[in-house]
């Protein structure tokens, strides 16, 4: 079984990309959607892309972006993969010419099969906690909810941290998974022993 891929997103500072780094993120998640407290500029997020080293990915987190948005961003930003976590369509997220992932906010009746079969040019799906404000909510929701066996690269979020995360890649062996709230200290503001405690959990969980 192959390592468990990990993505901490919504970072806002030059001290917690290099902490995430150190401890081992796979992908570093940047939020530009103006309503999140996480949000982040142009210029301050083409400096904090600057810090990652080869091999770290580069990601922008989008939420029902208008097109020339999402494109002032790529100008600027060197970044690597593409999240949509709105209500974007396979076209739209398809328009920017970079791989993407898109977002399943999972509740009650969500059918992931149907979703996914909505987003085939996707690289992968992320499931994350249906919330008001789209994402970034700290809710874990009912992981039964997806179907084993499913077949895309499946990205787990919503509510993870240092006290579910081991359970969460146990149960649902996901290929990623994706942290914000749960290595925070404040919104925005990542707790470098939280980042490393959550990955040495991802880590323990892999055996
Ligand atoms: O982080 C945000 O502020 C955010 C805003 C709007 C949409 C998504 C957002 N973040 C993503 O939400 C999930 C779950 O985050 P959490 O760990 O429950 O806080 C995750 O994929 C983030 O990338």
């Amino acid at each position: 079984m192959s390592r468990t891929r990990i993505k901490i997103c919504g970072l806002t500072r030059p001290q917690d990309v290099r902490a995430a780094v150190e401890h081992g993120a796979d992908a570093i998640g940047f939020v530009f959607y103006p309503h999140s407290p996480r949000a982040v500029g142009i210029e301050q997020a083409a400096e904090l892309v600057a810090l990652l080293p080869p091999f770290v990915t580069s990601v922008g987190l989008f939420v029902n972006a208008a097109e020339a948005e999402v494109n002032a961003v790529l100008q600027r930003v060197p970044l690597q993969l593409l999240q949509f976590h709105g209500d974007e369509t396979d076209a739209q997220c398809a328009r920017h010419g970079r791989p993407w992932i898109k977002a399943a906010r999972m509740r009650q009746g969500v059918d992931l099969v149907e979703f996914s079969s909505l987003h085939p040019r996707a690289s992968g799906v992320l499931v994350d906690a249906f919330v008001d404000g789209y994402g970034g909510g700290g809710k874990t929701f009912d992981w039964s909810l997806i179907p084993e066996g499913f077949e895309r690269p499946l990205v787990l979020s919503g509510g993870l941290d240092v006290d579910n995360v081991v359970e969460a890649v146990r149960r649902v062996r996901p290929w990623a998974v994706d942290v914000s709230s749960g290595v925070e200290s404040a919104k925005g503001i990542k707790d470098a022993v939280k980042i490393a405690a959550f990955i040495a959990g991802v880590r323990h969980a892999d055996g």
